[in-house]
């Protein structure tokens, strides 16, 4: 951006130079203004390239160009690039902002011609522009400005549309991606998330030779529960059920939904003997908390547990199908019990 307004800049250098070489105006003006001009462009260029300007609240310096080619020294060819000029506003500044500029312009460039007519006369060439020319370029430039400045309002809306679109759209990727990997009733990871954790804590221990578990627990006669107190309050029952063993669990432990009232559990870096003491805590917890249900029925539940833990150069299939086991042997043996398998 910088270098384009330089660009823009040393070409009407060059225009008014010709300008100058031809006769048309005074070459002594010409030069300070070319000077002027120089040290406006060296000054932008400098600060923008060596990253001064990113401390300021317009690091582009756009209005401060605007204003210093309206006003300053080229303002003498503002008219023919007043609207490329304009253009770089419309993209960076607020509508308030180019109202300022806009007006601003209209007076800066409206006394420039004045002063140069009535004031300067010397200044023009014999043959330089009518006064009623001036008058058509300032209406031409007033209608610039006048869209310029419309321009910058459709512009800055449909930018805040598309900031707030973006927004959204974090937002809805986010509750997308929460979706795939969470259980919508329970709030636990699903089995879809489980089935990668697995794979990753198989992985890990296979390589650190750490201890890995897994643990099966399945609702006992929930069935039961559904048929005697209706869907919606198992619902409740498998709510209050995740929070109970989710509040007895570690931080590092996974607890998730593996579909209708059975759960997993993934415990990194435990050994069998705290693993059964801490799922026989479980289990306890969960016959000693009964359900609230919607109505004020107080439900009890319980809980079987089947316990394994990964053999060297077992699968994940594997593991979990002695898991499996484990917990059909519990629920063999009379359910709310805890079963290691071997
Ligand atoms: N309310 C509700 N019930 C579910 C959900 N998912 C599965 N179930 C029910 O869970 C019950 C599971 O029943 P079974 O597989 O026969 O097992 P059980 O009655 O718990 O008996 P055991 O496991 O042998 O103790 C079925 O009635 C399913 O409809 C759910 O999301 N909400």
């Amino acid at each position: 951006m910088a270098g384009l307004s330089a660009l823009l800049m040393l070409g009407c250098i060059g225009a008014m130079h010709l300008v100058a070489a031809a006769g048309l105006t005074d070459p002594v003006p010409v030069y300070w203004w070319t000077l002027a001009c120089g040290a406006g462009i060296t000054t932008v260029f400098v600060l923008i390239r060596s990253g001064a300007s990113r401390r300021f609240a317009d690091p582009s310096l756009t209005l401060f160009q605007i204003v210093y080619v309206i006003a300053g020294p080229a303002r003498g060819i503002a008219p023919p690039i007043l609207a490329v000029i304009m253009m770089f506003g419309v993209f960076g500044l607020t509508p308030r902002q180019m109202v300022g500029v806009a007006l601003y312009g209209l007076v800066a460039f409206g006394a420039a011609g004045a002063v140069v007519q009535w004031w300067h006369p010397a200044w023009l060439s014999p043959d330089s522009q009518p006064p009623a020319l001036s008058a058509a370029y300032l209406v031409m430039i007033a209608v610039v400005l006048a869209s310029s400045t419309f321009l910058t309002t459709r512009v800055h809306s449909a930018r805040a549309r598309l900031r707030s679109q973006k927004r959204e759209l974090a937002a809805a990727v986010e509750q997308i991606r929460e979706l795939a990997i969470r259980d919508e009733l329970t709030g636990l990871p699903n089995r879809r998330c489980m089935l990668e954790m697995m794979r990753l804590e198989h992985a890990r221990a296979q390589r650190s030779r750490q201890p890995l578990l897994l643990a099966q627990l399945d609702l006992d006669h929930f069935k039961a529960v559904n048929d005697t107190h209706g869907h919606a309050a198992g619902d409740v029952a498998l709510q209050s059920f995740a929070q109970t063993v989710h509040g007895c669990v570690r931080a590092s432990d996974l607890l998730a939904r593996w579909g209708g009232e059975e759960f997993l559990l993934l415990m990194a870096n435990t050994h069998p003997a705290d693993g059964t003491r801490l799922l026989e805590r479980v289990r306890a917890t969960v016959a000693a908390t009964p359900v609230a249900l919607p109505g004020g029925t107080q439900l009890s539940l319980t809980v079987s547990v089947g316990l394994a833990e990964l053999a060297p150069g077992e699968s994940t299939a594997a593991l979990l199908q002695r898991a499996d086991a484990a917990l059909y042997g519990a629920k063999r043996l009379g359910r709310n019990r805890v079963l290691l398998a071997h």
